[in-house]
């Protein structure tokens, strides 16, 4: 039986179903799933879901160690140009700023981009006890953390969400907290461990955090229910926030293990991007912010779409500069593998200009009784 899709098109009987590739995690398959559900209504076909397994799923290292922007990314994407999936569903920001050749990714509405804290009693980040042992695997949430917790032990952690939220939650937890993605815990329905949203002001999250990516073929593009339906997926003030923040992270040549963080907020049609480059024991911060506004619609669609898209990526690129001659490079270091200092050569020798900036905004909030803890 032909079946109709909400475009009114009709699906040939026999057509295959719509394969969706997803790493194995609880978090990536309840990901996937939302997602192929948006796929099954749009398209009107079924949509079968492929477990693929990848590498970061196998190593059990330190993340920081591994160093590698991708690990979670590689072998989905093998998958997808080698035909096993049609479609591939990863978490944003463990993806390489770099295009994949042959490859589209669409962004569906992002998931609160915050990071949390998950501790016992309802405790914050100003109210952990001094010297508290805290988790995270993350370059930039210890780095983050330390600057406004100078007393803070940071315990480099990884595994999955359960098996993080258990060291600090669980019978024989050995931590005081964990610090998570607000997304993945609301994801998987485990926002009752949350016990502080952290303000992006104390922690601005990683690029792409809380967004998906669903990447394609480009080639499954000639396919017009497959394209209208990643159109209707996509969403504009997300595409754009991760735009900006993805920009940001390709110019300063960071990947996910740097301690960068970036966030976005397209509203009354502007961009606005923060960003904050950290030295990794939290001595130093370096924090840039700017805005731009955004080109009215003029001509075609997707002359006024590439506009707006250009507009995006040029912020990103204006504070990473910016960043950069702040002397972002000589405080942290931003490459994945490789010596450090290759990027300090291309900098020059500038003196930092605006270095604790930040530091002391978040310890004089600390010092006035603590900070707005945002509902989400
Ligand atoms: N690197 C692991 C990862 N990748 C995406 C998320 C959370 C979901 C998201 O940011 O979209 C997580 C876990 C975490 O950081 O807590």
């Amino acid at each position: 039986m032909p079946k109709w899709g909400e475009t009114g098109t009709v699906t040939p009987a026999g057509t295959p179903p719509l394969r969706v590739g997803t790493r194995g995690s609880a978090l990536a398959t309840t990901q996937t799933g939302h997602v192929a559900r948006r796929l099954e209504e749009l398209t009107g076909r079924d949509v079968e879901i492929v477990r693929i397994r990848t590498d970061g799923d196998v190593l059990t290292g330190s993340l920081a160690q591994m160093g590698g922007t991708g690990v979670f990314v590689t072998a989905l994407r093998e998958a997808l140009l080698d035909g096993r999936c049609d479609v591939a569903v990863h978490s944003l920001k463990d993806l390489p700023t770099g295009q994949a050749p042959g490859l589209t990714v669409v962004t569906p509405e992002r998931e609160n981009p915050r990071d949390v804290l998950c501790a016992r009693h309802g405790l914050t980040v100003t109210t952990l006890r001094r010297g508290a042992r805290v988790g995270t695997g993350s370059p930039r949430r210890a780095a983050q953390l330390r600057s406004v917790r100078p007393d803070l032990d940071v315990v480099d952690i990884r595994g999955n969400v359960d098996t993080r939220l258990a060291r600090a939650l669980g019978p024989d937890a050995d931590l005081d907290a964990v610090v998570l993605a607000y997304a993945g815990l609301a994801r998987l329905d485990r926002l009752d461990a949350v016990s502080e949203v952290i303000d992006t002001a104390i922690m601005a999250p990683a690029a792409g955090q809380g967004a998906l990516a669903v990447e394609v073929r480009t080639s499954s593009l000639d396919d017009p229910v497959l394209a209208r339906a990643l159109r209707d997926l996509d969403h504009e003030p997300t595409r754009l926030a991760v735009l900006a923040e993805r920009s940001l992270l390709a110019r300063l040549e960071a990947g996910c293990a740097a301690p960068v963080g970036a966030h976005a907020l397209v509203e009354d049609d502007e961009i606005v991007l923060t960003a904050v480059v950290a030295r990794v024991d939290g001595a130093e911060q370096l924090t840039h912010s700017a805005r731009v506004a955004l080109p009215a619609g003029t001509g075609s669609p997707a002359a006024a779409r590439a506009a707006r898209d250009d507009a995006a990526r040029g912020l990103g690129t204006r504070v990473a500069d910016a960043l950069l001659a702040d002397g972002a490079a000589r405080l942290a270091p931003l490459r994945e593998t490789g010596p450090e200092g290759s990027r300090e050569a291309r900098a020059g020798s500038a003196a930092p200009t605006s270095s604790t900036r930040a530091v002391e905004t978040a310890r004089e909030q600390l010092r006035d009784g603590g900070y707005r803890g945002e509902a989400g």
